[in-house]
């Protein structure tokens, strides 16, 4: 069988601005430096994204899905679009004030998403009860639903 050759070229840039209302928030560095897998490389192959909050002061992330995150020819890996929403909600709930790890991440995906299109993270907090902290959230272009999650985080114990 003939080996594929993989290309390596850099996609263009692409606009990752907010909308109306929008501010740009630097939602990793909440963290520190340990989110490579979806924020690391913002002029690579994979996925380009930038973080903001909305007027309710809720995360909202403009990503973009690029070849190397291909599931579906031409399409969106399911993974590359659950790891999504586990970084962007697990920082939705850490941008809330708790510090968290995700540990249970329900994704029902809707739409096939296009490769090399710019796309919404839409989340929100809606409990902090004890250790737990549920965050919902979807990817999503205008009315176009790609991906919807509950996302359950859980506090970090005291060392
Ligand atoms: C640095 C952070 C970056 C954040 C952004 C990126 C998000 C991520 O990718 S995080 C990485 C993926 N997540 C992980 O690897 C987490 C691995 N799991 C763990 O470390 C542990 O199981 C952890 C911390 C979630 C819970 O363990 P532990 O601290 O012992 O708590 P534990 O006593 O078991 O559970 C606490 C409560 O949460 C509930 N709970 C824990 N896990 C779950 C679950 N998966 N589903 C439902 N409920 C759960 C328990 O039932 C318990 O409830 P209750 O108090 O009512 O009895």
């Amino acid at each position: 069988m003939e080996k594929q050759e993989k290309n390596t070229e850099v996609c263009p840039p692409v606009d990752l601005s907010g909308e109306a209302g929008w501010t740009p928030f630097d939602a990793p560095s909440l963290v520190g430096a340990s989110l490579r897998f979806v924020s690391g490389e913002p002029d690579g192959n994979r996925y380009r994204v930038r973080y903001y909050k909305d007027d309710a002061e809720q995360l909202r992330a403009r990503i973009w899905f690029g070849p190397e995150t291909e599931g579906p020819p031409g399409h969106a890996h399911g993974g590359a679009m659950a790891a999504v929403l586990d970084e962007v909600l697990g920082l939705a709930a850490w941008a809330a004030g708790h510090s968290i790890v995700v540990g249970n991440l329900n994704v029902s995906f809707r739409n096939l998403l296009p490769l090399e299109q710019v796309v919404t993270v839409e989340s929100e907090v809606v409990s902090a009860q004890g250790r737990k902290v549920m965050v919902h959230g979807r990817i999503c272009l205008g009315e176009t639903v790609f991906a919807e999650a509950e996302c359950l985080c859980i506090t970090i114990r005291d060392k």
